[in-house]
């Protein structure tokens, strides 16, 4: 297992905010992840909740943005939030696009060359990163939690449904709920998985397909901004809900008037999404 070196780390609600770089064994680049560690983690492990960001995000937009540390703090949470894709893979093209390449790893193994060479985020997040919190940190391993937003949203409820015995808790914020219907998700799947939208391998990604197919033992919980301006173009959340319907899945979809894609959105529901996670991983 990769050496960890800590870049910074402050005391923030009586636990301890980190940010570090390790050596990835999925990726072959050093990644870096942000750790908050709560004050009940010094009488012994907790359970971890991981974050996974949209686009152009990294692993400090959450720990910055969304405001979810002194509830953490008080229920005895690790977030966990890693970045949103390998950096400085030496992939031609890497750093032309917002929506593909750096900052844009859609939580998916690549097939597809040259992408296969480095971006393996699905691998990455489902279980090197979890196998090197527990072995590093003081967090449980077996009461996990995922979460994300928009991109790792999609990540989110893709890694709990193909590892449903994992992850004992999963919700999202507007996630992409179609990848293999929408823009961002076509540009995506095509170039990391390849052009061939075979259905075995692009349905493996698509939290709908996924959802008709098999359920999470747990309820699951989504909130989505109705003032979204990515809502009918690339997020679809309907899809979902119909997927859950037709597969029995426990869903709670909730549509918030007023709300847009941003994180003021995020941090107006994330209270509601620690609660949901504490209550599963007590
Ligand atoms: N660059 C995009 C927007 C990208 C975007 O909205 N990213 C979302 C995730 S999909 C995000 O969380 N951005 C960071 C932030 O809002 O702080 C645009 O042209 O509209």
């Amino acid at each position: 297992m990769s050496e960890i070196a800590t870049r910074a780390r402050h005391r923030c609600f009586g636990g301890s905010l980190s940010f570090h770089t390790h050596r990835s064994g999925e990726t072959g680049t050093d990644m870096r992840f942000g750790v908050f560690t709560p004050p009940q983690a010094d009488r012994g492990p907790v359970p971890a909740l991981f974050y996974l960001a949209g686009l152009e995000c990294n692993e400090e937009t959450f720990l910055i943005k969304a405001g979810a540390i002194r509830l953490a703090a008080e229920l005895g949470l690790m977030l966990v939030a890693p970045d949103t894709s390998p950096r400085g893979a030496a992939i031609p093209g890497e750093e032309d696009d917002w929506d593909l390449g750096t900052g844009a790893g859609f939580y998916v193994d690549a097939t597809a060359a040259p992408w296969n060479k480095a971006y393996r985020m699905y691998s990455y997040v489902s279980r090197e990163l979890p196998a090197l919190i527990e072995a590093n940190f003081p967090a449980l391993g077996d009461r996990r939690g995922i979460f994300g937003h928009s991109m790792g949203g999609h990540g989110a409820l893709v890694v709990a449904l193909r590892q449903p015995e994992r992850w004992q808790s999963v919700s999202a914020f507007a996630p992409i709920s179609n990848p293999v219907a929408v823009p961002w998700g076509l540009k995506a799947f095509s170039s990391y998985l390849g052009p061939d939208s075979s259905p075995s391998l692009w349905a493996a990604y698509d939290a709908s397909l996924l959802m008709a197919q098999r359920r999470h033992p747990g309820p699951i919980l989504v909130d989505q901004g109705l003032a979204d301006k990515f809502l009918e173009t690339q997020l679809l959340p309907e899809t979902l809900e119909a997927a859950a319907k037709a597969g029995g899945q426990d869903l709670t979809l909730r549509r918030h008037e007023g709300y847009d894609h941003s994180y003021w959105f995020i941090q107006s529901f994330v209270a509601d999404h620690l609660r949901w996670h504490a209550r599963a991983l007590a």
